[in-house]
């Protein structure tokens, strides 16, 4: 959109001419509105004193002058965790334990292991993470030479799996004995017949030595023709276990989120502000956990302050995520106590009943303007959370400022999410609730949402809705799906990287327009008789 300084030259009779470089706007065609406006008119300079969403707000095309795999969306999440890829799962308990955690930062962003666990299992939910490694099967299920084939067929019901590797001590860790597979078991009418009548044993298995990468291990799988290969350390004891049927997903994520030295994926997880936080904090750090979200609607409370001094004082080496914000009033608190990011909604997720429980909150993109505006000054990154609906919005989130987006509804309908499909009407579908519903306090957040000290006139008053989503297939395609999305947008807008996006958005070379409610539906699909919607 910056006009160049070229002037348009006059030929000897009066036709205008190119030359080799751009022609110019001129300033009256600049500031008629005919490029849309500048951030600051439509947010700052706002005379109706009306904040805007998403929906409220398109962006004006820029020149593009690159190819769309140009386009790099590599961000911060906060001040010392950069992301390739700016998307992080909400700290949810329908949205991210450790399989979503870890395809989303194998995928280039990250998952943030919600809250309602006790803290040792939200701990174990982190090390699962950090255990991870792309195509090993670190945790499997193992059985000893004395089981039966009964406990087989058990695991095979639960799990349906059948591959088992069999060790002195039936767990990970023991001397391997040997294998047992489905085929082992085909024929035997016994159910109590002992594993070491007829597994594989230990001597005609194949095996590959700790430290094997994945490249050859395949080659091995392929080469033996065998379902599982297990993997033992110097002492014959398994360490992991790797399945042919992973083949064909144990694909090179060049994009993954890792810690630079350990090699471990990133991994955040949520905590509240309530004293015994602090244990549960130590427990995941303990753990490995990268970066900490403390978790509120209203971050701007002596509870949330307290705790993240405590947080940067006792973990210098932690991340921490403050919030939930949507004003500087309320971010300047938290960054002089030492927020290293800060998440930005309130009242605006798909499952929120906040702002009419509560009657306080903001319209998302006028949050996250402002606050990113003004957390920029300190070098602080903006975690734009809630009411994303689709590509176009995570772009509208960035281009306002937001270095990444933080979603629920989005990601809850992916086989990567905890529960399990069930169809209602003929429509595949995942359970999904606000972590303030009265289904999610039930579970654990209740404590948060009772009166002070638990008294007998305890009055639960809900902020937040369950229901359910569609199916989304599994975060493998949907994620690329959402970031080549952002990359049409990006390169549609003119701008090649985020960093771009926010010079051109502070220089007011970026430019936005507000729609009316005609506009906005006539940006929809309208005036079929039947349509069909396919992502991908
Ligand atoms: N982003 C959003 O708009 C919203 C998000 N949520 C989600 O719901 C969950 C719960 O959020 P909140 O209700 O904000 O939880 P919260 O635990 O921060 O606050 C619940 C109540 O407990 C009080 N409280 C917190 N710490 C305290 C302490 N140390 N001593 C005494 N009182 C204390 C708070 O003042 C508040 O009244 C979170 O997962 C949050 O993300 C809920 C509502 C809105
Ligand atoms: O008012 C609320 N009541 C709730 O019960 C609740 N649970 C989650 N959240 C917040 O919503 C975000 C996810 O929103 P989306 O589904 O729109 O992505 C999340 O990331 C949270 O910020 C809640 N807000
Ligand atoms: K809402």
């Amino acid at each position: 959109m910056a006009p160049s300084k070229n002037k348009r030259q006059k030929t000897e009779n009066g036709n205008s001419k190119d030359s080799d470089e751009l022609w110019e706007l001129d300033e009256e065609t600049l500031n008629s509105g005919a490029v849309g406006f500048t951030a600051s008119q439509i947010f700052i300079k706002n005379p109706s004193c009306v904040a805007y969403t998403y929906d409220d707000i398109i962006m004006m095309p820029g020149h593009i002058n690159f190819g769309l795999n140009d386009v790099d969306i590599s961000t911060k999440l906060t001040k010392n965790i950069s992301l390739k890829v700016p998307f992080v799962s909400s700290p949810m308990d329908t949205v991210t334990e450790h399989k979503m955690a870890i395809s989303m930062a194998l995928q280039g962003g990250i998952g943030i292991i919600h809250s309602n666990f006790t803290a040792e299992d939200q701990a174990d939910q982190v090390r699962k993470v950090k255990r991870f490694e792309n195509g090993f099967i670190t945790d499997p299920i193992c059985l000893c030479p004395n089981s039966t084939v009964a406990d087989v067929i058990k695991i095979k019901e639960e799990h349906g799996y059948s591959g088992i590797p069999i060790t002195d001590t039936g767990k990970m860790g023991g001397k391997l004995m040997g294998l047992v597979s489905s085929r082992d078991i085909t024929f035997i009418t016994d159910t109590s017949m002992q594993i070491k009548e007829i597994m594989t044993p230990r001597e005609k298995l194949s095996v590959a030595k700790k430290g094997v990468d994945l490249h050859d291990a395949n080659e091995i799988l392929k080469e033996t023709k065998k379902g599982k290969l297990p993997v033992v350390n110097e002492n014959d004891e398994l360490v992991s276990l790797i399945a042919r049927t992973d083949l064909l997903k144990n694909s090179e994520f060049a994009q993954s989120s890792k810690d630079p030295v350990t090699k471990q994926l990133l991994v955040g997880a949520a905590i509240g502000t309530r004293p015994e936080d602090r244990d549960r904090a130590a427990k995941l750090v303990e753990a490995g956990v990268d970066v900490i979200v403390v978790d509120s609607s209203q971050g701007d409370s002596v509870y949330q302050l307290e705790i993240v001094k405590h947080l940067k004082e006792t973990h210098p080496k932690l991340q921490v995520i403050a919030g939930n914000v949507v004003t500087p009033s309320q971010a300047i608190h938290l960054i002089q106590a030492g927020a290293d990011g800060l998440r930005v909604g309130m009242g605006i997720g798909s499952i929120c009943t906040t702002q009419e429980v509560c009657a306080v909150g903001r319209a998302q993109a006028s949050a996250v303007f402002h606050v990113a505006k003004f957390a920029r000054k300190y070098g602080v990154p903006i975690l734009a959370d809630g009411g994303i609906k689709s590509t176009g919005h995570i772009t509208k989130a960035l281009s306002l400022g937001a270095s990444c987006v933080m979603m629920g509804s989005m990601l809850a309908g992916t086989d990567e999410a905890p529960g399990e499909y069930f169809y209602q009407d003929g429509v595949r579908l995942k359970r999904y609730r606000g972590m303030g519903s009265i289904e999610a306090m039930s579970k654990g957040s209740e404590k948060r949402y009772v009166w002070e000290n638990n008294s007998a006139h305890s009055i639960k008053v809900a902020q937040g809705v369950s229901g359910a989503v569609q199916d989304k297939g599994t975060l493998l395609r949907y994620i690329p799906y959402l970031v080549q999305g952002v990359r049409h947008g990006m390169q549609d807008a003119g701008v090649k990287s985020l960093d771009e996006t926010w010079e051109k958005l502070y220089s007011d070379k970026l430019r936005f327009e507000i729609r009316s409610p005609a506009a906005q539906k006539e940006g929809g699909v309208h005036g079929l008789h039947s349509y069909q919607k396919r992502l991908f």
